[in-house]
């Protein structure tokens, strides 16, 4: 565990494409201004800066595949210590997707205090994602790569979900509402029993 963070909190954000990982996370930095880093973000920066790794990562990116696990959590150890001594929290956003990331993460950085799942359904992601998609840009946000997001997140990053659901941190949220009202209503105090 990396002194400089002795007291900060650090949120994994975990949920599938399209739930609203990053919608959720803007709406929680509104409210109580931690420090949102998106690991999917991180590793849109590194293609956009047309680095011979940014080629590589965005070829996984295309089909929907996991980027190696020490590429991410790099990316995101400099990201977060780089803000350590003026943050209060962390909200790492897209992380870990798999158990193994959880582990490397809490080995050369910390431990979370708090695991929010973003859940919502296959059908809901998938219809968000197509409509993002018609203006997003993003080059994963078409149907077949939506398709290899989904399956990728159900066998690698849902276990992860449980493994943390062993050591009772996991706040799940509903999903599936309207963005600004109904079970959809989002950022609750609620949901920070542990914050
Ligand atoms: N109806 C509804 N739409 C939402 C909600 N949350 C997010 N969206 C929309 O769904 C789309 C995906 O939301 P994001 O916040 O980008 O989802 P994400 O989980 O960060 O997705 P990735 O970046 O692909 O991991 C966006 O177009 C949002 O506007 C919600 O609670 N209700
Ligand atoms: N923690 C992580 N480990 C490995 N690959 C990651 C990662 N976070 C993001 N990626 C890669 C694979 C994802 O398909 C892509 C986009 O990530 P994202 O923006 O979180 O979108 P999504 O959750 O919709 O797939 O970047
Ligand atoms: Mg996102």
């Amino acid at each position: 565990m990396e002194k400089k963070l002795k007291g900060v909190k650090i949120i994994f954000v975990v949920g599938g494409p399209g739930s609203g990982k990053g919608t959720q996370c803007e709406k929680i930095v509104e409210k109580y201004g931690f420090t949102h880093l998106s690991s999917g973000d991180l590793l849109r920066e590194e293609v956009r800066s047309g680095s011979e790794r940014g080629k590589t990562l965005s070829e996984i990116m295309e089909k929907g595949e996991l980027v190696p696990l020490d590429t991410v959590l790099d990316m995101l150890k400099e990201a977060i210590l780089a803000k350590a001594e003026t943050s209060k929290g962390f909200l790492i956003d897209g992380y870990p997707r798999e158990v193994a990331q959880g582990e490397a993460f809490e080995k050369k950085i910390g431990s979370p205090t708090l695991l929010l799942y973003i859940d919502a359904g296959s059908e809901t992601m998938v219809e968000r994602l197509l409509k993002r998609g018609e203006t997003s840009g993003r080059v994963d946000d078409n149907e077949e790569t939506i398709k290899s997001r989904l399956k990728t997140y159900y066998s690698a990053t849902e276990p992860v979900i449980k493994f943390y659901e062993g050591r009772g941190i996991v706040r799940r949220i509903n999903a599936e509402g309207s963005e600004m009202g109904g079970p959809g209503l989002k950022s609750d105090l609620r949901y920070f029993p542990a914050v």
